[in-house]
């Protein structure tokens, strides 16, 4: 089976797909000083607590944080006796261009968006991502990563008026009934929340004017379907396109070796 890492600045997923399907999913919180054995600890009790007797025999690391990656390449070689794909290394083949200007590091979970995306949707398509950052990834008709948006993640932005500004409480943010807060959360939440519908809706609009041709827009991220019950941002809502994208570039680059 294949293990698929997508970690993030706050969260790292794990999904196990044994070719056809996603067999399980687990999610912990990023951590770079975590080691393999902590990791295989934590994974083998998972697995064991599902009855998961396969074993894993290869394994693919998508990373925004590049200090895990060390570990997890020791868990990879220690645990599971191979060599993982990472994605953003010059060993690892995309299937897809990549045009920005040069010398740039794209984040490798917007080129991991990016593959899924086109083999699910086809070209010429806006991938918003709330993540730690909510970004917004420009795939082109030939499926190409053309550059994107960054803005600040929603959590972020709770985090930071509460961190800001002494008299305001941390807090969850949720679709608020009316848009005139009567109290301090209801104004917090009402602005974060319009205000993010508002900051997505005109960086779409603003993306298909730049761009000129009909665009297809997908969300994933955990809040993307919260967003979507204030209005309709997106045309298709995909939890697992990050997986899904490095299911087919692990695809890709065993295709490749096999020529
Ligand atoms: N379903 C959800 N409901 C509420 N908050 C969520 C949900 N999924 C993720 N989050 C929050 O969104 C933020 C980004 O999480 P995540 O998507 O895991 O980010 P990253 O990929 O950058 O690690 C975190 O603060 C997380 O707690
Ligand atoms: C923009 C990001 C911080 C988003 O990370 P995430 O929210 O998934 O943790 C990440 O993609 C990144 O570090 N990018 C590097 C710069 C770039 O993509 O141009
Ligand atoms: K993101």
């Amino acid at each position: 089976m294949l293990l698929a890492i997508d970690c993030g600045n706050t969260n790292t997923v794990f999904s196990l797909w044994n070719g056809e399907s996603f067999v399980s999913t687990w999610r912990m919180a990023t951590n770079p000083t975590r080691t393999a054995d902590e990791y295989f600890v934590w994974l083998s009790s998972l697995m064991s607590s599902q009855r998961l007797t396969a074993s894993v025999s290869e394994v693919i690391i998508s990373t925004t944080v590049p200090r895990v990656v060390f570990n997890l390449r020791v868990l990879s070689s220690r645990y599971f006796d191979c060599r993982p794909l990472v994605v953003g290394r010059p060993d690892c083949l995309l299937p897809v261009d990549v045009r920005v200007d040069a010398g740039t590091k794209v984040g490798p979970d917007r080129l991991v968006n990016t593959v899924g995306a086109f083999d699910l949707y086809g070209g010429d398509l806006v991938v918003v991502d709330f993540g730690t950052a909510t970004t917004f990834d420009v795939v082109d008709m030939d499926g190409a990563y053309i550059g994107g948006v960054i803005s600040p993640g929603v959590n972020l932005s709770l985090e930071a008026l509460h961190q800001a500004a002494a008299a305001l409480p941390h807090i969850d943010v949720t679709m608020p009934g009316q848009v005139i807060g009567k109290n301090t959360v209801d104004c917090m939440q009402s602005g974060v929340f319009w205000g993010y519908i508002g900051l997505v809706k005109e960086i779409i609009a603003r993306i298909r004017a730049e761009h000129g041709r009909p665009m297809k827009v997908i969300g994933t991220g955990g809040l993307a379907p919260l967003f979507q019950q204030g209005d309709v941002l997106f045309d298709e809502f995909d939890e697992s396109l990050t997986m899904h994208g490095l299911t087919v570039i692990s695809n890709y680059n065993k295709e490749f070796a096999g020529q």
